[in-house]
C-alpha cells in the first residue's frame, strides 16, 4: 500500500499550514448565483478534510458544515448508473475532455447529442436519467443518497429541498439541454422526470469530512478500506479516476491536472474532491468561484495539498 510510504508524514500539520496560508485568498472570487440559495452561504468560509486508507481523518476550518455539494454528486451518481445499467451507458455518454463550460450546450449538435463526458451537466443529465430509469422515478434520489450515506459511512449527507426548488425554478439551461438530448433519443424518461432528480442530486449537502469519506473507496479500488464494503469494481473505479483527471473540471481540467496532479471533481457550492489513489481522499470546500466556476481557494489548498506531501500520480 502506497499508504505505507506516508507512515511518519504529518498530515495535521499540512493542513494546519494549509488553514493559516489560505485565509488572503478568501475574499478573492465570487460566490454563485444563479440561484438565491446557493448566494446565502458565507462566501470567506473554508474546510478541508482529509482521510486515509487507515481511516483517519484530519481537518481544517469548518469541517463539520454542510454545504451544497452540487456537481460532485455527478461522480456518485456515475457509478450508481455504471453499477446498474453497465457499460452499455457508454452508448449515450462520452468520455472526452469537453473544454466546454459545466453547462454548455454546442458540442451537442455535433455530436448528435451524446455529451461529451459524465461531467459536465449534459452528461449528468444522462447518467441520472439511467437512474431514473433502472430505480424509477419516486426512488431513484433515495437510492442515490443510500449510495452516498454508504459511501460516507454516515447519515450526514441530505438533500437541501430549498435549493433543489431554487435549481428548479432556475433550471432553463438545463431543460434546453435535456430536451435537445431528448429530440435525438439520447435521454428515456421524460425531461420533467429526469431533471426533478438531476435537481435533488445537485442539491445534495454534506461536510468536508463526509465528502472525503465518500471517496475513499475511490482511493482503494473500490472497497471502503475501513468496512470492507465492495462499493464497485477495481476496474470501474480506475476509469472513473481517469474520467476525474481528465473531465473533472471543465474547461479548467488541463490546469487542474497540471497543478494539482490529481483525479478532481468541483462543484459550483465551491466543493473539490480529490482522490490520491492508494492513500487518501480529500474534499476541500471554499465558496468563492474562478472564471470556470470552479472553487477557487479550494484549488490552490489542493494545490498546496499535494506539492507539500508530494502526493501527485506521477
Ligand atoms: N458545476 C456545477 O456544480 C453545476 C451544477 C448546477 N446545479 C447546474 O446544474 O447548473
Amino acid at each position: 500500500m502506497r499508504i505505507d510510504h506516508y507512515d511518519d508524514f504529518d498530515w495535521q500539520g499540512l493542513l494546519d499550514s494549509i488553514g493559516a496560508d489560505i485565509a488572503p485568498l478568501l475574499t478573492h472570487g465570487e460566490v454563485a448565483n444563479y440561484i438565491p440559495a446557493l448566494a446565502a452561504v458565507d462566501p470567506e468560509s473554508f474546510a478541508m478534510a482529509f482521510v486515509n486508507l487507515r481511516g483517519e481523518t484530519f481537518t481544517t476550518g469548518r469541517a463539520s458544515t454542510p454545504f451544497s455539494i452540487q456537481s460532485i454528486s455527478k461522480v456518485f451518481a456515475l457509478i450508481l448508473a455504471l453499477e446498474l445499467e453497465g457499460e452499455a451507458l457508454w452508448d449515450r455518454v462520452g468520455r472526452e475532455p469537453s473544454g466546454t463550460a459545466f453547462n454548455s450546450i454546442v458540442q451537442l449538435e455535433e455530436d448528435h447529442g451524446v455529451p461529451r463526458n459524465p461531467l459536465i451537466n449534459a452528461g449528468a443529465i444522462v447518467v441520472t436519467d439511467s437512474i431514473v430509469g433502472h430505480c424509477g422515478e419516486s426512488t431513484a434520489i433515495a437510492r442515490l443518497l443510500a449510495f452516498i450515506r454508504k459511501a460516507a459511512n454516515s447519515l450526514g449527507p441530505r438533500i437541501d429541498m430549498k435549493v433543489a426548488e431554487s435549481e428548479e425554478a432556475y433550471g432553463d439551461r438545463n431543460r434546453a439541454l435535456a430536451y435537445f438530448m431528448k429530440s435525438f433519443g439520447i435521454l428515456k424518461e421524460d425531461v420533467p422526470i429526469a431533471l426533478k432528480a438531476y435537481f435533488q442530486q445537485c442539491a445534495i449537502a454534506m461536510s468536508t469530512v463526509d465528502l472525503a469519506r465518500a471517496g475513499l473507496f475511490l482511493a482503494n479500488g473500490g472497497t471502503d478500506p475501513a468496512t470492507g464494503l465492495e462499493l464497485t469494481t477495481k476496474t470501474r473505479t480506475d476509469r472513473l479516476n481517469a474520467i476525474m483527471m481528465m473531465c473533472g473540471h471543465y474547461d479548467m481540467s488541463g490546469d487542474f491536472a497540471f497543478s494539482v496532479g490529481l483525479p478532481g471533481k468541483s462543484g459550483v457550492g465551491g466543493g473539490i474532491l480529490a482522490i490520491i489513489p492508494q492513500v487518501g481522499s480529500v474534499a476541500v470546500w471554499s465558496p468563492r468561484l474562478n472564471q470556470a466556476g470552479n472553487s477557487l481557494a479550494g484549488t490552490q489548498a489542493l494545490q498546496w495539498f499535494s506539492e507539500r506531501s508530494q502526493v501527485t500520480l506521477f
